[in-house]
């Protein structure tokens, strides 16, 4: 009697456990470790964030099903149970990885907890799906005037998961203006195939969060949102190199310790940014933007290193040069680099603004930092894994007059261990395209993608001019501003 009132118990405890795990706040934790764990490419393929779900599922099942076996066979129970929870895992692994059918991405999106939306026109003919509230109403405005039925997540989550995401989408769902912090895979562009949808659109001009190839095999467009961001991060770079080469935030400290007891010729003293040489490294429209701004108003050399010729850069330093010579000043000079290592050796400024793919990542690692002057400043606008964090963080305790202005880290949100410690590093919460006018403008890029594709619009000509969708006081192109993978859609072009 004792020990069946034990068993009891235990099933009990097990299935309340597990009704708790499914329903209430432990869930959370497993979905922070599985998206922890599912970083580590040997699990990617079967560890999902869906799995929990189906796990627990199958978990709760088979511990139902325990108390009726229970009552035949009256023992072992505790084996039996512990039997079942590893056929569950096994279950839930195989009906995931094997069985990923509509069937069961209905029960995952019918076990996701439900995430709360806002919906504008509620009767539009076109179901678009925002995963986050992003700035302005001017995006919002042009997808109900065109029959769309806009739903915004307002969900109080930084990152939505992925099967928050799936049931954002839905079973009816023609386009989502996703976020770089998502990731948009096979899971999510299956989903949205299934939901009939084939509009996509990072609200980002960098889309290194996206399977490019899984879209392209869903038939699903991919939009961007060049252009619109290009100054407002170059001038983050600008503000980050001053702020480093100046020691500002260091200096701000000071002050608000209330440490200042007068001006001393020692007193955070920095470098002078007139007659350096600033490097870029990827020079794009960011980084050319940035070159722009540092050699025009620091009067800076330029050295650049980038898989193509910036031509567009150098006739302006060029053009710039010849006007300081005929002013009577020194004249700045440019150099494309044949190598990166070339810019690390003579650049006493460095900005990062390459896209991150395989070829970039850890592009700057324990062995570049070692070839960098000892007193050169590292600035990154980029995408965190560019840089080998954690060589960093041992590269600047080790060179104190080493400094970095960072805005993107290798694990964002988190910085690696010892970085915020730091005097010698400046870090920003990825905020460099955080201007007003370019949030707004990248809503409304985004959203266009999205509508251009649902309303087979062909693709805008040019996407690194996308000025006349931005212009409020008029109606916008009759164009997607910029389909990243247009091409192997084999979408048409604008002949505007
Ligand atoms: N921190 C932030 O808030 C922001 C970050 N970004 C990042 O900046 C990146 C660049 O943006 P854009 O300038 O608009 O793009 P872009 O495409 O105009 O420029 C990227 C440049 O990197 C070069 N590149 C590619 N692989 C390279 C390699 N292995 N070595 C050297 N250069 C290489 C390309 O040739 C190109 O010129 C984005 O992909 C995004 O990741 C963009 C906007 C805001
Ligand atoms: O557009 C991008 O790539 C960004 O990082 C936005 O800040």
């Amino acid at each position: 009697m004792r020990l069946r009132l034990s068993y009891t118990r235990t099933s009990l405890c097990l299935s309340s456990l597990c009704h708790a795990l499914f329903l209430g706040d432990l869930y959370e934790l497993h979905r922070h470790f599985t998206t922890w764990i599912s970083k580590y490419s040997f699990f990617k393929w079967s560890w999902h964030g869906h799995v929990p779900n189906v796990f627990l599922f199958c978990f709760m099942f088979f511990v139902v099903s325990g108390y009726v076996v229970r009552l035949v066979i009256d023992a072992h129970l505790l084996l039996f149970l512990l039997v079942q929870f590893h056929l569950s895992i096994i279950l839930a692994r195989y009906t995931y990885t094997y069985c990923n059918t509509p069937s069961t991405h209905t029960l995952v999106a019918f076990m996701a907890k439900p995430v709360s939306i806002e919906v504008w026109n509620p009767n539009g003919k076109y179901r678009v799906v925002s995963t986050k509230p992003m700035p302005g109403t001017r995006w919002i405005n042009l997808l109900i005037q065109n029959d769309c039925r806009l739903e915004i997540c307002t969900e109080k989550k930084t990152i939505l998961s992925i099967e928050d995401i799936i049931a954002l989408i839905g079973d009816k769902c023609d386009g989502v203006i996703g976020q770089l912090t998502e990731d948009w895979g096979e899971e999510l562009f299956s989903a949205l195939s299934r939901a009939g949808g084939k509009a996509f659109s990072n609200m980002a001009v960098g889309y290194n969060n996206v399977d490019v190839d899984a879209a392209n095999k869903y038939g699903v467009a991919v939009g961007n949102t060049p252009g619109v961001l290009t100054e407002t991060t170059a001038e983050l770079a600008a503000s980050l190199s001053l702020a480093a080469a100046r020691r500002i935030v260091e200096a701000d400290e000071f002050m608000r310790a209330g440490l200042y007891d007068g001006w001393l010729p020692h007193l955070f003293v920095g470098n002078l940014l007139k007659g350096q040489t600033v490097g870029v490294i990827g020079a794009g429209r960011i980084g050319s933007a940035y070159a722009r701004m540092m050699v025009e108003g620091f009067k800076m050399n330029l050295i650049y290193y980038d898989l193509y010729q910036a031509t567009r850069l150098e006739k302006f330093v060029t053009a710039y040069a010849a006007f300081l010579k005929a002013s009577g000043e020194t004249p700045v000079t440019w150099k494309r680099a044949s190598s990166m290592d070339e810019v690390l050796q003579e650049a006493d400024m460095i900005s990062l603004h390459p896209v991150l793919d395989k070829t970039t990542y850890h592009l700057v690692n324990k062995e570049r930092l070692a070839k960098m002057k000892k007193e050169a400043i590292l600035i990154n606008c980029s995408r965190g894994p560019v840089i080998d964090e954690v060589a960093l963080v041992e590269h600047l305790k080790h060179n104190p007059m080493f400094r970095v202005g960072l805005d993107v880290f290798e694990d964002e949100p988190h910085m690696k261990p010892g970085l915020s410690e730091l005097k010698n590093a400046i870090v920003v919460p990825h905020i460099a395209s955080a201007s007003k006018w370019t949030r707004e403008g990248m809503a409304t890029l985004a959203a266009l993608n999205v509508l251009g594709k649902i309303k087979r619009y062909p693709v805008w000509f040019d996407s690194n001019r996308v000025e006349p969708f931005l212009n409020e006081n008029s109606q916008p192109p009759a164009a997607c501003p910029s389909i990243v993978n247009a091409k192997a859609l084999g979408l048409p072009t604008s002949k505007l």
